[in-house]
């Protein structure tokens, strides 16, 4: 294990944590001794125990916020769109993101991708269940999917798993949005806002950021 090492809490409502989560992808292979690790949280309970309101309820923010999501899918060559309904309420996907995450699964990262895809581009919904599995079944397995869904996402072990993942990223880390960095560069431990602070994250480390589309990044790893 590395003594550096970048921590993302994200919620798939959050296009946003789509941005950041993919740059910190593409950069896995370029900053090598950088540890990475993805913890979900809920978006919506960040909000409310930080006292913070959606960027969209206030509608000058909401505006810039829509002219500048697509301007940013093509800056980071991703395929974003508009979801059919926003916001919706991601406290279902996100428990079965948690639950992957206590078992240790490989398809954390590939599920998590294909839930943003399903709401940010496909114009599902990330409160159906029938939508999250479909998106799941072809990661997982059809018997895997069914059982996140009906099953592993609603025990009381995931359920508080990722409660205290979102208290900790408030009360410890100071989040009040999404995606949130905390990131070690061996020395001292600092947070970050945002996936427009990744310049500001490699000078932290001590590593080069090249942009978003570096060395080694091939179009089709991100191309839905
Ligand atoms: N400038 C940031 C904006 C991130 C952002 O607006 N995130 C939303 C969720 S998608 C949020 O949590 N906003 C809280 C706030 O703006 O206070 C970026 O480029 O990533």
């Amino acid at each position: 294990m590395s003594n550096k090492r970048i921590t993302i809490f994200y919620d798939v409502v959050s296009p946003f944590s789509w941005f950041g989560f993919e740059l910190l992808r593409r950069y896995q292979s370029v900053w090598n001794g950088v540890d990475v690790a993805l913890q979900p949280f809920f978006l919506g309970g960040v909000m409310g125990a930080s006292g913070n309101k959606p960027p969209a309820t206030n509608p000058y923010k909401g505006a810039q916020m829509l002219k500048e999501i697509p301007l940013f899918g093509k800056m980071y060559d991703i395929d974003i769109g508009n979801p059919a309904n926003f916001p919706e309420k991601s406290l279902h996907a996100m428990r079965i993101l948690q639950a992957l995450k206590l078992q240790g699964s490989d398809k954390l990262t590939a599920v998590s991708l294909a839930f943003w895809k399903l709401y940010w581009h496909d114009k599902k919904s990330i409160e159906s269940k029938d939508d999250l599995q479909a998106y799941l079944a072809p990661i997982v397995g059809d018997a895997a999917a069914t059982r996140l869904v009906q099953h592993d996402s609603q025990t009381s072990e995931v359920k508080q798993a990722l409660a205290d993942a979102t208290k900790e990223a408030v009360d410890v880390h100071g989040a009040f949005g999404a995606p949130w960095f905390v990131v070690e560069n061996g020395n001292e431990t600092m947070t970050f806002f945002g996936s427009d602070r990744m310049e500001a994250i490699a000078f932290f480390l001590g590593e080069k950021y090249l942009g978003p589309c570096p060395p080694g990044y091939k179009r089709e790893s991100s191309k839905l």
